[in-house]
């Protein structure tokens, strides 16, 4: 996992405007094609009456030598188009352990939503184009993805994260590369080149330096070909969720998957059943598994009584079957975060004044269970012991490990059972704790 260090906001931000958006800027020969092409529709199209704020931000992954200098050069791009600008720095421990550039690119997409979440943005614009479309087609159709992976990426997609939903829009989809090179030297825009782009040991960077221009010789249009089939399958997957849907209808249990009709359908009706397993996993965003994975899960589940249990590992969690539910097991780890409640919200909450002179000197901390912890969650209620609330709350055991927090020496919540009542107040300036699966 990458820490991120957070920069300091650009000093001056423009007075409040009617809508805000961004602009995610590599410094590459795309993100700069965009941010020109941006900020001119912006300036056109703005009346002095209603005003569009332009934000640009930047991710240094701090991956290559030069990765200080393209943030200078964005910042000073940013700065040339009197557009706000912002910046992640990511710290990678471990370079060496899995495939550090798709960690990478995670991590710039969770720091990207940061961002957004920081400067009130719901439209964030990727500068990914028809050849990115191609490249990422062409990588699916490697490992032998089905319709999903085959409908690349989305022109649009909304992402919610802390309550938020923020668009992903990639308006230059439709443009080739070639078009983008147009565009740049007519305008005569300035660019950073990554080397690691030149790197063929990545399968992407291969895909594009050796496989595409072959295919293009062979059969001009090839790029935009592929990114029309793409947009075929990405109809024909909305069609397949829409399925998975209405055969789930008495299947889904919250976030899981009743066992004992799924099965079911399963004998019933098979590729039914792997359409619903890949939606269900879709929903709680985790990738799609290989075939043979899905039938050995199969496999398992068909072999499994009603009341035991079973748990396998897949991307980087755990899925479990408890109680007569299929369900993706939390990670222990994370941290406690303090939520603002709206204003006017119904919701009970703890004084945010408490909760900040708490954090100041130092008195709030999570401590393990220990196994005695009692609490009170309920008005007029006695306090109750953490089992009995955990067996109340049907929490499954291995959500039960999350560590309490506790402020000034009292027990103040409980991951998945509720806040201490007695501290709970209805007006003012509120925070709810919230246990994040984000260490
Ligand atoms: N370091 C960065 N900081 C800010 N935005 C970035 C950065 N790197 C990439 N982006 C944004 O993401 C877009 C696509 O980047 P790139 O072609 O490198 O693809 P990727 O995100 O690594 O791969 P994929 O196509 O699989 O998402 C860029 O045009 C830019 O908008």
């Amino acid at each position: 996992m990458a820490s991120s260090r957070k920069s300091k906001p650009s000093p001056k931000p423009a007075p409040m405007a009617a809508k805000r958006i961004a602009l995610a800027l590599s410094g590459g020969l795309d993100s700069v094609v965009l941010l020109d092409t941006v900020c001119k529709a912006v300036q056109a199209s703005d009346t002095s009456k209603q005003s569009t704020e332009v934000w640009v931000f930047h991710i240094h992954h701090g991956l290559q030598k030069s990765a200080d200098q393209w943030l200078e050069f964005c910042e000073k791009l940013a700065k040339k188009y009197r557009a706000q600008f912002d910046f992640r720095l990511l710290h990678f421990a471990d370079k060496a352990q899995g495939n550090i550039e798709a960690r990478a690119r995670a991590e710039r997409y969770d720091a990207l939503t940061e961002l957004c979440i920081e400067h009130d943005i719901e439209i964030l614009l990727l500068a990914h184009h028809q050849n990115d479309q191609a490249e990422t087609i062409l990588l699916q159709l490697l490992r032998g993805s089905g319709v999903a992976g085959l409908a690349g990426m989305p022109q649009q997609r909304i992402n919610t994260a802390d309550g938020q939903s923020i668009t992903l829009w990639r308006p230059l989809l439709n443009q080739s590369r070639a078009d983008l090179e147009v565009y740049a030297k007519k305008y005569k825009l300035k660019w950073v080149e990554d080397p690691s782009n030149q790197n063929t040991r990545y399968r992407r960077n291969a895909i594009r330096k050796e496989i595409i221009p072959r295919l293009e010789k062979i059969q001009p249009g090839a790029i935009s070909n592929l990114a029309r089939s793409a947009d075929l399958l990405a109809q024909s997957q909305v069609l397949l969720d829409r399925l998975a849907k209405l055969d789930g209808k008495d299947i889904f249990q919250g976030a899981g998957l009743k066992l004992k009709p799924l099965l079911a359908l399963a004998k019933l009706d098979k590729p039914a059943a792997n359409n619903l397993m890949r939606y269900w996993l879709k929903v709680n965003k985790l990738a799609m598994p290989s075939q043979e994975r899905l039938e050995s899960w199969w496999k398992d589940l068909m072999a499994v009584k009603q009341d035991s249990s079973l748990e396998w590992q897949h991307d980087e969690v755990s899925i479990r079957l408890w109680r007569g539910v299929l369900q993706v097991a939390n990670s222990a780890f994370g941290h406690w975060i303090f939520k603002a409640i709206p204003p006017r919200s119904k919701l009970l909450g703890l004084s945010l004044a408490l909760v900040s002179e708490a954090e100041q000197r130092g008195l709030v901390e999570h401590r393990q269970r220990q196994g005695a912890e009692k609490i009170q969650i309920k008005p007029k209620t006695p306090r109750k012991t953490l089992k009995n609330l955990f067996q109340e709350s049907d929490m499954p055991p291995w959500e039960r490990q999350a560590p309490l927090l506790y402020i000034n020496d009292e027990l103040i919540a409980v991951a998945g059972v509720g806040v201490s009542y007695p501290h709970l107040v209805s007006t003012g300036r509120r925070v709810l704790p919230e246990w994040s699966e984000k260490p």
